[in-house]
């Protein structure tokens, strides 16, 4: 045995994955324990597995949703748009023809592919979790190892079990101290990713460590493991605790009896080692940390709610201000506007960022008892029909019905648009999904990204605002 320096999270499971190491420059193989697919990635996988002659080699690790394409009303007919059509069906025959589990349209465990893994329990810490899609890193709030692949990975991974890959460097995200009340963890990824910009993370895996990340209870680590992506990271972990393993006992896929208890005594190990180095290190202050919102075309063009539109010209760097001026010009805003005072014709709630029990919760909190304004349509999709039945349950769908919003079923939905949940051109959101490229929610759609308390408040208030400028004393 060779004497063991201290070890990072991201380090131990890399190396606990490790099938054979790379020699010289040739990356390692990595096992991956769980694949997780969608309609969009994964056609020309199959297509390529099925010239080859070759079986999924593990299709008891694979397991498929549909998210991307369906629509969130009238599911029980079929899809109307051609393209979304073709895309389910294939995944369909493809499911059946290589034998994987697949939760289709209105099945009670559809729904987003980032929702539906942590909640039966399939992602779990220590993994190596992959899927076709970018937002993977959102599994490594559980202390798993998760990222997201092309399409011919995808394919690799199907016939194989393993990838190749060279190791990420790794980065600490520290952020220290206490949340403010109405601050959440969008709030703190936003400011991140403000910080460090949307290169900032390339071809590292963040740790976010610290104690606001430790007071974060399973749901609000995903937000925050979401969109370690739009940093520009390979995948975002934050190391397993005793809120990790209160949130997976007694899940579908969770261990079960003596096999839990082994299973959480070698989690437990799996903590960054005390005196571990990382590659880079970042640290936020989470009591001064306030409600976030972008106002750009990209996830780092955001800024605190209490501020103002950006002057381009006050920007010095001159690719940031070109980036800026371009920004301006597409969302439509004068540099020293008050983001307050930026009037929105839709809210989105969901998406595998922001569209969880919790999330709805949070909304329906601050909308029970009030209305949506008259010149905002608001949109909430469940990011699972698990979440949707829950919240039915709780009642939460008639506080959201009774404010006069639309109440849909599951899927990813206007957080790009796929189906027919979109912005016209020119309208513009509060969306509480990752992404405000331009078109992203439909062609000419301006978007603000905000989290599910302020986009709540905005929609009652129709111009961006915290859930606080709704009470009693305050300028409205
Ligand atoms: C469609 C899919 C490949 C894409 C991704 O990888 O992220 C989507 O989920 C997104 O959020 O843009
Ligand atoms: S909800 Fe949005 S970000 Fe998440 S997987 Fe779907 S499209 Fe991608």
């Amino acid at each position: 045995m060779t004497a063991t320096r201290p070890r990072t999270l991201a380090e131990k499971v890399w190396a606990a994955h490790t099938v054979r190491r790379g020699e010289g420059a040739e990356p390692d193989l990595l096992y991956i324990d769980l694949h997780l697919v969608h309609e969009v990635t994964s056609p020309q996988a199959f297509d390529g597995l099925r010239l080859a002659g070759r079986p999924v080699r593990r299709p008891d690790l694979t397991i498929a949703t549909e998210d991307h394409n369906v629509p969130t009303v009238d599911i029980e007919l079929p899809i109307a748009d051609p393209v979304s059509r073709t895309q389910v069906d294939t995944l369909r025959r493809n499911c059946k023809e290589f034998g994987i589990r697949l939760h289709p349209m209105g099945d009670a465990e559809q729904g987003i592919v980032h929702v539906i893994g942590p909640q039966l329990g399939l992602t779990q810490p220590g993994m190596t979790v992959v899927c076709g899609d970018s937002h993977t890193s959102t599994h490594g709030a559980f202390g798993a190892m998760a990222f997201g692949i092309g399409t011919s990975e995808v394919e690799h991974v199907l016939a194989t079990q393993t990838l190749p890959l060279r190791p990420f460097k790794t980065m600490a995200i520290n952020v220290e101290g206490t949340l403010r009340p109405g601050v959440t963890a969008k709030d703190i990824i936003l400011a991140v990713i403000a910080k460090i910009g949307t290169g900032g993370g390339q071809g590292y895996v963040l740790e976010y460590r610290g104690s606001a990340i430790r007071a974060l209870s399973m749901e609000a680590r995903m937000t925050v493991a979401n969109m370690s992506i739009e940093a520009g990271a390979r995948a975002g972990m934050i190391a397993p605790d005793e809120t990790t393993f209160a949130y997976l006992k007694d899940r579908p896929h969770a261990p079960k009896g003596a096999d839990w208890d082994a299973a959480v005594e070698n989690w437990k190990s799996l903590a960054t080692d005390e005196g571990a180095e990382f590659d880079a290190e970042v640290t936020i202050d989470a009591d001064e940390l306030t409600p976030f919102v972008t106002w750009g075309t990209n996830p780092g063009q955001g800024l605190p709610l209490s501020a103002s539109v950006p002057d381009p010209e006050q920007i010095a760097d001159e690719n940031a201000r070109f980036a800026a001026e371009k920004a301006l010009s597409y969302m439509d805003l004068k540099p020293g506007t008050p983001l307050r005072e930026i009037s929105v014709d839709t809210v989105f709630l969901g998406s595998c960022t922001n569209g969880r029990i919790e999330d709805l919760r949070a909304a329906a909190g601050v909308l029970e008892g009030r209305k949506v304004a008259e010149s905002v349509r608001m949109l909430v999709v469940p990011g699972s029909m698990r979440v949707r039945k829950l919240a039915e349950t709780e009642g939460l769908d008639r506080i959201f019905l009774d404010a006069g919003a639309e109440w849909r079923q599951a899927g990813c939905s206007m957080c790009l648009g796929m189906n027919p949940d979109q912005l016209a051109p020119g309208e513009r959101s509060a969306s509480t999904s990752n992404r405000n490229f331009e078109g992203r929610q439909g062609k000419g759609g301006r978007t603000h990204l905000v989290s599910p308390l302020v986009a709540a408040a905005t929609a009652v208030r129709g111009t961006l605002s915290s859930p606080e400028d709704l009470l009693a004393g305050s300028d409205h």
